[in-house]
């Protein structure tokens, strides 16, 4: 772990490998990319944010992704380390790459929910959920992605705290969410799209997921996710399904997307990355590679899209 060059990008890494190397990361080119912590989890772990961007004294707009905020789905982060390492590698020489950076700051967090991270590091695999716990309560954290103040455990959520889809005791009372919605709202005049990755199921899902209801910019949305699903088809072949999360996956409230999307960030995508089922959040670190060589592609799509609209 720690400095970029020793860093492995096609392996899962461990929390504290992945600390190590923003940190490092974030000190081998200022002009490009720095960090910032925008507040601890509930168990006192630092939440990174990079900032990627060539450095300008004004205000850019900006795109904000974050990578795990499900501890189990560990393609995530992956993801979120090779699109770091691919835009400071890329920027000069991929001309996309270096108009995006140049015109826009990429905001990358690259772990949420690192309490669950480390704990299916160390106990469970396949633990989801933030680790937080309250006095009177025998089971440990809430769904961080039913804990976002959109329709508020209203559907496919629950409140018993036991359940793995716990919504938590009231919204944002994951300290987690509260830190990233509140960096959110404080930059919302920039932002100008989030994306958050998940895996498995091979989806671009876009609001809503807390009702049936069309968003007001179904059909915008809708185009861009289908351009996006086919440039990542376009490398090796890999088919995503893309659409509202309501009627693509399931309903479910208190999702971030939906959340980003109604406090006014229009170009708002959840990815389901790879697979469909067969390792499902077991994905063999050997397709950690295609997985990402592929979503990178989804990706320059969208933000190149938004960088002209
Ligand atoms: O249940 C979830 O939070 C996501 C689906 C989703 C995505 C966006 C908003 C609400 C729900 C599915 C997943 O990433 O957790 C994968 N899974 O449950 O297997
Ligand atoms: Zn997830």
């Amino acid at each position: 772990g720690g400095s970029p060059r020793a860093h492995s990008y096609t392996k899962y890494n461990t929390w504290s490998d992945i600390q190590n190397w923003m940190n490092s990361i974030s000190s081998s080119n200022p002009n490009l990319i720095s960090k910032q912590v925008i507040g601890n989890t509930y168990e006192g772990r630092p939440m990174t944010v990079l900032k990627l961007g060539k450095a300008s004294s004004s205000a850019k707009p900006a795109i904000f992704m974050d990578c795990g905020i499900h501890a189990r789905e560990w393609i995530s982060p992956a993801f979120c380390q090779w699109f770091v390492k691919e835009a400071l590698s890329t920027y000069g020489s991929d001309s996309q790459m270096t108009s995006l950076l140049n015109q826009m700051d990429v905001f990358v967090l690259p772990v949420f929910n690192i309490d669950g991270y480390a704990y299916t590091h160390t106990n469970n695999r396949m633990w989801r959920k933030t680790r937080s716990s309250r006095s009177g309560s025998s089971c440990v954290g809430a769904d961080p992605n039913r804990n976002f103040d959109a329709g508020w455990c209203t559907l496919g959520a629950s409140s018993n705290p036991c359940s793995d889809t716990f919504c938590g005791y009231s919204p944002e009372s994951e300290i987690e969410v509260k830190n990233v919605a509140d960096f959110i709202r404080r930059n919302k005049s920039v932002i100008k799209a989030y994306i958050t990755m998940h895996s498995y199921s091979q989806l671009l899902l876009f609001p809503y997921s807390y009702k049936y209801g069309l968003a007001a910019d179904h059909s915008e949305l809708l185009k861009v996710a289908q351009g996006a699903s086919a440039a990542l088809q376009s490398l090796y072949g890999t088919r995503y399904t893309s659409g509202p999360g309501a009627t693509t996956i399931y309903p479910a409230a208190g999702g971030s997307d939906d959340w980003a999307y109604d406090l006014g960030v229009k170009y708002s995508y959840t990815f389901e990355l790879r697979d469909t089922g067969r390792y499902g959040f077991l994905l063999p670190e050997s397709q950690i590679k295609p997985t990402c060589e592929e979503t990178m592609l989804a990706f320059k799509y969208i933000a190149a899209y938004v960088q002209k609209n």
